[in-house]
């Protein structure tokens, strides 16, 4: 008698655990207000819910979304450091550790 061959199941994706590794390519995917996450100092946030919440005018910070932005986050693109408090509520919204 034949037999159907078949592929293996196909794997769940795993939803992003806090730790694990991100690249910048799958960083690129999330660009949206809705979805944003940025690469800063070698790890990644997600900054979707912290958006509305931005003391700027929102075009200011979403314009980042998606990208690299320590540049962004360290001088605010006006030669201007954020706040330690800045750096406590950003540290809050890590998911990931950009892979090296
Ligand atoms: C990466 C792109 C970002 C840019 C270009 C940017 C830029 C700015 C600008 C222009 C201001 C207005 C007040 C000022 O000029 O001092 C500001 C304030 C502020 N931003 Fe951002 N920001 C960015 C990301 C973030 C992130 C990711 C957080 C935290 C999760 C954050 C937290 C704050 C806070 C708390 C303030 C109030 C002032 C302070 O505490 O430094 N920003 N930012």
């Amino acid at each position: 008698t034949s037999q159907l061959w078949l592929p293996a199941a196909v794997e769940t994706p795993q939803p992003v655990a806090s730790g694990e590794f991100q690249a910048l390519s799958e960083v690129a995917r999330h660009k949206t207000p809705d979805d944003c996450w940025m690469a800063i100092n070698d790890q990644v946030y997600d900054l979707s819910n912290y958006l509305p919440d931005h003391p700027s005018e929102p075009e200011v910070i979403v314009a980042w979304c998606g990208r690299e932005a320590s540049e962004a986050y360290r001088t605010k693109m006006k030669g201007r450091a954020h706040s330690a408090r800045a750096d406590r509520l950003l540290a809050a919204y890590r998911i990931a550790t950009l892979t090296p």
